[in-house]
């Protein structure tokens, strides 16, 4: 009984020590990957703004910053792995729709279409992601460092309130943009006949993701309006699972 009892302590204290190394291995990861990631974007920030004082104007800006962007943006994926492996308490499904909506946006359409790279519509979303991601990860990393100054929590569970509507505008427009010389390219579209049998058009594809955002972004906005009446009022918000 006494043996079965320190056995039980035993084991007890080994899975109480693996835990804390494995929070503490977790908490130093983020931490070093909220750092990065707040200076990626700081520097994303500062070659646009230098870009403008220089040239004067929004063309060739986003050619500019192109390669930072994508490696940045790119990058964001192991955000969804975060939230899979369960270090941060988050939804992979809201992520996941998050992180993917933004690398289509970089990846598929203003890489792919160079005609539409200088747009008004491009600089927007660029200017607000920018703005939400160097208030969010410098959130993150001063709450890991239990050093969060207070307008810091204010501006991630505020600013998003007319940035995201904002972000979601300078999206679709691009995307609208995109249409006319994906109808005439046919790019990334396979038409009939081919060795496959099947056919694809990357035209209508882009209808339905601009149509997408209608059930998809209300859900990411409501899910960050419950965020901000957690932090910023104390209300306890019971999630459901994914
Ligand atoms: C394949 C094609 C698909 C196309 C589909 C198209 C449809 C698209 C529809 C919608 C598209 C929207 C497009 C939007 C674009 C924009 O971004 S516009 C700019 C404005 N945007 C925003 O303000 C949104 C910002 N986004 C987010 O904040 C996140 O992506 C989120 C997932 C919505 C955030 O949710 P969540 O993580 O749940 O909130 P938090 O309060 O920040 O975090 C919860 C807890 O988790 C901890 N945490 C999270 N990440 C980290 C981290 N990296 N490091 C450390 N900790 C982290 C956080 O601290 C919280 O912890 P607790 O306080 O302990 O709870």
């Amino acid at each position: 009984m006494a043996s079965s009892e320190e056995d039980g302590t035993v084991e007890e204290k080994e899975n109480n020590n693996k835990k804390r190394t494995k929070s503490s291995l977790a908490t130093a990861w983020l931490t070093f990957y909220n750092i990065a990631m707040t200076a990626g974007w700081l520097v994303l920030a500062m070659t646009m703004m230098r870009f403008y004082i220089q040239k004067g104007t929004h063309k060739g800006l986003y050619r500019s910053i192109a390669r930072t962007l994508k490696f940045f943006q790119t990058f964001a994926l192991v955000e969804v792995g975060h939230c899979a492996i369960g270090i941060v308490r988050t939804s992979v499904i809201v992520t996941g729709v998050q992180v993917c909506s933004r690398i289509f946006m970089v990846w598929f359409i203003t890489n792919s279409i160079r005609q539409i790279q200088n747009e008004e519509s491009v600089i927007l979303f660029l200017v607000v992601w920018t703005v939400t991601e160097i208030t969010r990860y410098s959130y993150y990393t001063f709450n890991l460092l239990n050093h969060l100054p207070y307008f810091i929590k204010w501006a991630r569970y505020n600013f998003f309130i007319i940035l995201y509507p904002l972000g979601v505008i300078g999206e679709l427009l691009t995307i609208y943009a995109a249409l006319p010389f994906v109808r005439r390219s046919g790019m990334y579209s396979l038409r009939l006949p081919n060795k496959y049998n099947v056919s694809f058009d990357y035209y209508y594809c882009l209808i339905i993701v601009m149509l997408s955002y209608i059930p998809l972004f209300p859900q990411l906005y409501f899910h960050m309006l419950r965020q901000r009446r957690r932090v910023l009022h104390g209300e306890v918000i019971v999630e459901k699972d994914d």
